[in-house]
């Protein structure tokens, strides 16, 4: 018997190891450079013991192949085109889009595999494939339109107040605190404001479930990396799906599931309203119009044109995509928010330029918040916060799953249907022919001279393309309201808190600086 079992797990060991090696030479075979890749985890064993994060990895990888269009690399057994050549990369984000729609690969790695909480994450925005991704965005797109935003510009002013008050305590004893933790809570709040007219209270004391529940969803452990990893094992997702194992956050899933569910269902009922997302996607699952061409008013290029909705919204989409919203949008916004207030420290000759412009706004409006067209047309605060995201990235690596066979223009380079595509967000963004001194921070690199003279790919902060973040004005309202309140009343002080060189945290989903980021504040 043992000799039969032995002989099993051999077996199925060999079967494991030509899965994941077979493809070991597919970059080399089409004259690509490529990292050699090693059995069982391709070819960083870093991402996979984490001791290195990937947008670490995807800057020092662009640095050591500068020159190279393309470089291949293996994630486990799986093939990922690394495309470094700006023109390749807005081919692949815009031009020849229609190749390249999805950011999973339909075969594996995908969160539908799982249990029933996996599957919630499957249906929300950015996970969804094809012909579904493109019914959701372009159902979801409207509820982002400046429009909507103004109305939601009142509920983020009241999280701004609270914000303050809080800093006033930090002004008052003179104490260092981590930025990303104290702007974490405005995020949090706006959002939770914003998404389901809630308030989770982050600045009170003891703050309960909501705060926890939504910080524990960043903080992925090794086991849990590897669970989510084992998804590239081909037919694990087939097995996963089969026994019903939810990998990702369970616990936290369900209770942010129950909490959409029953605002749903009492706004339902009573006919109550507070024009949060859960009203506006409400009334887009009660509009049975197709939609056309998506109200977009970013870049031609981030048109998802001509598409007509063809399956109704059902109340598991919008769970999903409130639970996306909220978890997508309170890191990334919390981190950027951190690092604006990291520089403004550093760089007190920027800080100072900011809160001029600032001061001019507030006094025009008399004294009080300016208005949404007024905030939208500083042109300064926009440069700092477009600065910090790209000293500090939070998505490193932008991913691409090819949908069609793609041979990339003049080369004979082909990715093929199923393959992965990674943009080198981090990479791009410390690279001296699109930034010069890109060690320095220098909102000027994003005035309109700046950003006239480089491609618009040259920046991936928030993505590029019809996939890009499709929450991109709401954070970016957020962002600046936190930072004039703050800018008018306050200045960032240095900390010597803060580590002399910054250094990614491997265990950061988001690549946060390791250690955290410091600052004091005192009244002005
Ligand atoms: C400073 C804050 C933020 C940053 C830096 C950020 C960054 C990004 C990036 C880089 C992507 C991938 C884009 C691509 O693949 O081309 C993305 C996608 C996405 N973001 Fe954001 N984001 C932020 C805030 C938000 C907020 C506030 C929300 C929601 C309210 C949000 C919702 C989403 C969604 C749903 C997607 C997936 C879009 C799709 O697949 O169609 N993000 N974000």
């Amino acid at each position: 018997m043992l000799i039969e079992i032995m002989l099993v797990v051999l077996t199925l060991f060999l079967l494991l190891y030509r899965f994941v090696t077979k493809n070991f030479d597919y970059w080399e075979k089409q004259g690509v450079t490529q990292i050699k890749g090693h059995f069982p985890y391709g070819s960083h064993k870093e991402i996979v013991t984490q001791a290195k994060h990937l947008n670490q990895l995807i800057q020092e990888n662009y640095e050591k192949f500068k020159g190279e269009d393309f470089v291949g690399i293996f994630l486990l057994g799986k093939p990922v085109l690394i495309v470094q050549n700006i023109d390749m990369i807005r081919n692949v984000m815009a031009k020849d889009f229609n190749h390249f729609v999805d950011r999973n690969c339909a075969s594996i790695g995908q969160w539908s595999s799982g249990g029933d909480l996996d599957q919630l994450w499957a249906q929300g925005m950015t996970e969804l494939l094809g012909d579904e991704w493109k019914d959701v965005r372009s159902a979801f797109t409207p509820i982002f339109t400046s429009g909507k935003m103004k109305g939601m510009l009142k509920m983020i002013a009241e999280i701004g107040k609270a914000m303050k008050k809080n800093f006033e305590k930090y002004a008052d004893s003179g104490q260092d605190f981590e930025l990303k933790e104290e702007f974490g809570k405005f995020s949090l709040d706006s959002l939770a404001a914003c998404a389901f007219g809630l308030n989770p209270k982050s600045y009170e004391e003891g703050s309960g479930i909501f705060v926890r529940s939504a910080a524990a969803v960043f903080e992925i452990s090794m086991v849990e990396n590897l669970k989510v990893l084992t998804r590239f094992i081909p037919g694990s997702a087939w097995l996963q799906q089969k026994l019903k194992i939810d990998v990702f956050k369970p616990k936290e899933t369900k209770f942010f599931r129950d909490i959409i569910l029953k605002t749903i269902q009492h706004r339902r009922k009573t006919g109550e309203r507070a024009n949060d997302l859960i009203d506006l996607m409400l009334d887009c699952m009660k509009s049975s119009d197709n939609v056309e061409v998506v109200e977009n008013e970013q870049a031609d290029d981030s048109k998802l044109k001509n598409h007509k909705r063809s399956k109704e919204l059902t109340e598991d989409i919008i769970v999903s995509n409130c639970l996306v919203f909220l978890i997508a949008g309170y890191d990334t916004t919390g981190m950027t928010l951190g690092s604006v207030g990291y520089y403004l420290s550093k760089y007190p000759e920027v800080q100072a330029k900011l809160q001029d412009e600032v001061d001019q706004a507030y006094e025009a409006s008399g004294g009080s918040l300016p208005d949404y067209t007024v905030i939208q047309e500083l042109p300064y605060l926009e440069m700092c916060i477009m600065e910090a995201l790209r000293k500090i990235t939070p998505v490193g690596g932008i991913i691409r799953a090819c949908t069609k066979d793609y041979t990339f223009p003049n080369t004979n380079i082909t990715v093929k249907h199923d393959d992965l595509v990674i943009i080198p967000a981090s990479g791009l963004h410390n690279d001296p022919q699109f930034y010069p001194n890109p060690k320095e921070f220098n909102p000027e690199n994003f005035s309109k001279e700046a950003k006239a003279g480089r491609s618009p790919y040259a920046f991936q902060g928030f993505g590029q393309g019809p996939r890009q973040c499709i929450g991109m004005r709401f954070a970016l309202l957020e962002a600046k309201v936190a930072l004039m309140e703050v800018m008018n009343s306050f200045s960032f002080i240095y900390s010597d808190k803060n580590p002399e060189v910054l250094q990614i945290d491997p265990n950061s989903q988001l690549g946060y600086v390791k250690g955290g980021l410091y600052a004091k504040i005192q009244r002005r």
